[in-house]
């Protein structure tokens, strides 16, 4: 059966107050929409995890430092409603703008340190986006528990510390990439990519891994990351914006893996703009 699609926050909070007078735990799975097996397996895990399960489908301008990338985005709401159905989710908020931005709206949540690296540094603003519309979500759904995929995993970090300092009582949960038979992270903007798209973006994965395993031999990482950009442009990728090792919970810069550490990349291919990351 489908969820019912709310748009109105009096109508969510009519149905959230009646599960928590019931004691039930709410999990959220905040997404853009166009709904992939990525999204579906946070899904998975918020049934698993909770009670009452929300999901949210709404394309937040204010996170998107690039307005053609904004008109561009998938919008499949009645698709995503039908992927849903078999998962048994008990609503889908998909919020009117003014819930989000009532005119006037004068506020931004902007997390420091974290962002100022990678996503942060190549797309300016979106994390003050991201940050603001998360909080926003999270007070309006009043969840318990909230699911966040790896792929994104800057943000992740940014919406775990977010809450945390601003005292909103919701556990942030970080779910592992799932990806194409290719290696390649799904994501919604893979949409985007011709087939001959698809191809290019398949080698980053195996290009990433490469560069993982060198990394555990000893060699050093800046004449790897070197090597991987050269590889990735001999792949077909248009751009990379940067390839780079750092600690998995402060973000710091590594040049070695001495300690749980992350590689990030991103790069363009066909026009669209693909991040990844992985453990080391
Ligand atoms: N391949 C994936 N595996 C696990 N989680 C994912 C994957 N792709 C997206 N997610 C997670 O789904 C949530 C919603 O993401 P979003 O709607 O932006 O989708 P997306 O596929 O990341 O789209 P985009 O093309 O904007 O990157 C985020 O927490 C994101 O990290
Ligand atoms: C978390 C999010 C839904 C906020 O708009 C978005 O950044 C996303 O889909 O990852
Ligand atoms: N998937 C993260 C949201 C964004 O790219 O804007």
């Amino acid at each position: 059966m489908t969820a019912p699609i709310l748009r109105r926050l009096s109508d969510l909070r009519a149905l959230t107050a009646n599960w928590r007078k019931n004691g039930e735990a709410i999990g959220v799975v905040p997404t853009m929409g166009a709904l992939h097996p990525g999204h579906l397996s946070l899904v998975e895990a918020a049934k698993n995890g909770t009670d009452r399960v929300i999901v949210t489908i709404f394309v937040n301008p204010t996170q998107f430092n690039n307005p053609e990338d904004l008109a561009n985005y998938p919008r499949t709401e009645i698709e995503d409603a039908q992927k849903l159905a078999p998962y048994g989710v008990d609503a889908i908020y998909v919020p009117d703008p003014d819930e989000i931005y009532p005119q006037g709206f004068a506020t931004t949540v902007s997390v420091t340190g974290l962002t100022s690296v990678m996503e942060g540094e190549f797309r300016p603003g979106h994390f003050d986006g991201v940050a603001t519309v998360v909080a926003k979500l999270f007070l309006q759904t009043q969840a318990d528990r909230a699911y966040f995929g790896e792929k994104d995993y800057q943000q992740l970090l940014v919406v775990r510390r977010m809450a945390r300092d601003l005292d909103i009582p919701i556990e942030v949960i970080g779910c592992p990439t799932v990806r194409e038979p290719s290696g390649l992270a799904m994501s919604s903007r893979n949409q985007r990519l011709s087939p001959e798209g698809v191809e290019i973006a398949a080698h980053k994965h195996r290009i990433m891994l490469d560069l993982a395993n060198a990394l555990k031999n000893g060699a050093p990482f800046d004449t790897l990351a070197a090597q991987a950009s050269t590889d990735l442009l001999a792949a077909g990728f248009t751009q990379v914006e940067y390839i780079q090792l750092r600690c998995a919970e402060s973000l710091n810069p590594l040049t070695h893996a001495d300690r749980p550490a992350r590689l990030f990349a991103a790069a363009w291919a066909d026009g669209v703009r693909l991040i990844d990351n992985i453990p080391v």
